[in-house]
Order: structure tokens, then sequence, then C-alpha cells
């Protein structure tokens, strides 16, 4: 099953009287246990289609199945938990939660679902050591570079264990030896834990691992590189 079809999706930004088009007539099938990558010019509506596959924001018009799930049909309230079992979330400014621990920040998504304590606990030491920081567990936010807090930030996104991680120009704050490690590292936790990683990005690097890579402009798909055969 692929983890998102989109169907003829549109969507346009209404700024005062002001109609700003943004997406228009987008269909597409992200193909599972993939890296894709949407690429495309500043302003061609890859953050936008990035927020509308995450569930973060609605088409004004189309259809839109995300892990087997008419999305366009819930309601905001059945989207929001939706969102937080079945999605994961990387931002190029990391958003972490400053007042946290690293720890905390990990741990944060999984106390809105029910796992018990000591679940809980073994989860998050288990993806801290993955990602590289079992000895930074205490540190905050502020106490971390740049690759750290990335790090922090892959280790929650999967947490729930998602079906799906989209990622907003992950490594666009990073330098490009950290962001060559960066995207290495999201690479091994796709496929470790058989995930669908969506990214938007500009970064050569980032298009290079793609499975499949999705150009966009002014707001329509140009094309789509199927580069690697189905993952089993
Ligand atoms: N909240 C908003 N209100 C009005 N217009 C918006 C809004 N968000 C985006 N837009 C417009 O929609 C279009 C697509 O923007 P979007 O942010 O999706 O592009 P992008 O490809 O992610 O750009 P960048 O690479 O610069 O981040 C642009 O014309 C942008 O100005």
């Amino acid at each position: 099953m692929h983890p998102v079809v989109l169907k003829q999706v549109g969507k346009t930004y209404h700024l005062d009287a002001v109609d700003v088009p943004a997406l228009s007539d987008i269909s597409l099938e992200i193909r599972p246990n993939c890296f894709t990558v949407i690429s495309g010019p500043s302003g061609s509506g890859k953050t936008t289609l990035l927020n509308i596959i995450g569930c973060i924001d609605r088409p004004d018009h189309g259809e839109i199945v995300v892990a087997g799930q008419d999305v366009q049909k819930m309601s905001d309230d059945a989207l929001s938990d939706f969102r937080a079992r079945h999605l994961g979330f990387i931002f190029q400014n990391f958003n972490l939660l400053p007042v946290l621990t690293a720890y905390e920040n990990v741990e944060y998504p999984l106390m809105l679902t029910k796992m018990p304590a000591a679940q809980r606990r073994e989860r998050v030491l288990a993806l801290l050591d993955a990602v590289g920081l079992a000895d930074r567990a205490g540190n905050r936010p502020g106490q971390l570079s740049g690759g750290q807090r990335q790090r922090v930030a892959i280790a929650r996104a999967l947490a729930p264990a998602p079906k799906l991680v989209l990622a907003d120009e992950p490594t666009a704050n990073l330098d490009s030896q950290t962001g060559a490690a960066i995207i290495a590292l999201m690479r091994k936790m796709q496929r470790e834990h058989h995930v669908s990683f969506v990214f938007s990005s500009h970064d050569p690097q980032v298009l290079a691992e793609a499975d499949d890579a999705v150009f966009i402009r002014d707001g329509r798909i140009t094309s789509v590189e199927r580069r690697t055969e189905v993952p089993a």
C-alpha cells in the first residue's frame, strides 16, 4: 500500500484581497519504504505540499489518502490524533522544546500515547542510542550542536513508530559535512524502522540520496524520477 496518494490536489492562499495559487492539480503516489525528495525553486510549493501530506494543512480540493486513511474526511480533532500516531516531523530549525532535555524531547510525543512508563523509557533510550546521543540524554537543546539537535529531532520523529516521516529542509541549517552525516543517519533509520521519508529540499546531497525525486515548479509537478526498485 502506498503511504500517500494525492489526486488532483490544489491549494490557493488568500492574502487580503489577493489569491496566491500555491499548488495546482497535484497527483502523486509516494512509494513505501523510500526516500522521496520534493525539489524545486523557492516559492514553487514544496512546503505547502509537505504540509498537506503531513496533514498540517488541508487542500482546497482533490483527494488525499495517507496511510490508508482518507484524511480529507476527518475532523480537526481526528486529524490531530492521526498525526500524532502515524506521522513524524523533522524541521530545518529542529523545533525542539528548549526547556526539555534531549531525553524529554524524544519522550514528549510518547506522552500523548498510552505507552507504559517502562516501555517509554526503553524506547527513548534505544532511539537516543541509535542516533548516537546516549551520553547526551540530559542535555538541553542549547547545550547541543546543530547536528546533535537534528539527531534528537530524528529520534523524536521516530518515537511513536510513525508510518511516514516528513522532513522540511532538514539540512538547511547545517554545514555540508554535518548535513551528509544527518542524511546518512536518516537513511539508516528509514531502513531499520521500515518507514517512508518525504523531504522538501534544495540540497543536492539530499537529492543524490533519493529513491524518488519529485520536481515542482509554480505549484505543478514537472517530473517524477523513480530511481530505484521498490525496496522489500
Ligand atoms: N501562509 C501563506 N499565505 C500566503 N501565501 C503563502 C503562504 N505560504 C506560502 N505562500 C505562497 O505560496 C507559494 C508556495 O510557497 P511554499 O512555501 O510552499 O514554497 P517553497 O517551495 O516551500 O518555497 P521555499 O523554498 O522558499 O521555502 C509561494 O508563492 C508563497 O509565497
